[in-house]
């Protein structure tokens, strides 16, 4: 389990983390989501002693990173898979983190297997593409089989196989009881992979939520309606629903399920050519929550922020 309390960093002028709590519960996979500058990698810097809170605390299982004897035992890190020494084998660089933790060669041939680097495990990571390093990261992470893991945008540059890979395998890491902390920026990764979310902006917790409960706060089910009497439709839910007329024969109905509006359309006899549940995206939810957050924004037609 991962605790943050009450956590703040100040790098001179710059608040990147302004008093921030939350926990990351064992057994799932919580995305860490945020705006560009958000404080996300700062977060997990501290949690990995790389950087000192300016106050407050992160504790893994109880302990800061700090204060722990054998550290990849407990916790393992993907955090910048650039920031690889490139004259190095890949193998070298896992056997290196392996001798001083006490873990053995075999160790280190298993994760290599795990990540599916075997072939290229033997050339100098200077070679490597970014989806070859972040599995390398990966596989250093695994080595001390710790209890905790945290990536910092593991899917960055990974191809669709890759992709594929270890969302399986975080899947299966949360379900074999390890807490899994992911930040990305990839929204429908994190609702495909993650249980809960947090979600940061300027340094503050802005939610902590399970996805679902984060999709269900755009309004509940929406509903799309197709229809040559969408005006006499709309006539007889106004007030039960929000209604946004999509076009002359079609409604999109908010508050309402399919259920409920084809029975109404049944009892008023009206002819419906289509009627489905719209698809609702943690992306959305993200964009609603963090509008007020971004602080880097491109100019958009209308107006830049
Ligand atoms: N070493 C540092 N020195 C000064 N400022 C820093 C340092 N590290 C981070 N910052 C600042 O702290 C803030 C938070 O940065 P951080 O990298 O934690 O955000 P992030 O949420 O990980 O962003 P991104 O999604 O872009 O990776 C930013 O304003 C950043 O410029």
């Amino acid at each position: 389990m991962i605790s943050v309390r009450e956590l703040t960093k100040v790098y001179g002028e710059v608040r990147a983390v302004s008093g921030l709590s939350f926990d990351v519960e064992p057994g799932t996979v919580t995305g860490f989501l945020g705006p560009n500058g958000a404080g996300k990698s700062t977060t997990m810097r501290v949690l990995l002693g790389l950087d000192r809170p300016t106050s407050g605390t992160v504790l893994v299982d109880g302990h800061s990173y700090a204060r722990m004897a054998a550290p990849l035992h407990l916790v393992g890190a993907l955090l910048d898979a650039a920031a690889m020494h490139p004259g190095r084998t890949g193998r070298a660089h896992l056997r290196i983190a392996a001798l001083t933790n006490g873990i053995s060669d075999a160790r280190v041939a298993e994760v290599i297997e795990q990540v599916g680097l075997e072939a290229a495990a033997g050339r100098r990571i200077k070679g490597y593409s970014l989806g070859m390093r972040q599995r390398l990261g990966i596989a250093a992470a695994l080595l001390g089989d710790p209890s905790v893991l945290v990536f910092d945008e593991p899917f960055n540059g990974m191809d669709l196989d890759g992709v594929r890979w270890l969302r399986s395998h975080l899947r299966e890491w949360a379900q074999e009881g390890r807490t899994v902390l992911i930040s990305s920026h990839l929204m429908s990764e994190i609702q495909t992979v993650a249980d809960r979310v947090v979600v940061i902006g300027r340094g503050q917790l802005v939610a902590d939520v399970t996805v679902d409960e984060m999709i269900r706060g755009l309004g509940g089910s929406r509903v799309r309606v197709r229809t040559p009497a969408a005006e006499v439709l709309a006539g007889a839910l106004v007030g039960k629903a929000v209604l946004t007329r999509v076009g002359p024969v079609e409604l999109e109905v908010t508050g309402l399920t399919c259920a409920e509006v084809g029975e109404r359309a049944g009892a008023l006899g009206i002819a419906l050519h289509h009627l489905s549940e719209v698809e609702q995206s943690l992306e959305e939810a993200y964009l609603s929550l963090t509008t007020d957050e971004v602080e880097f924004r491109g100019a958009t037609k209308g107006g830049s922020a």
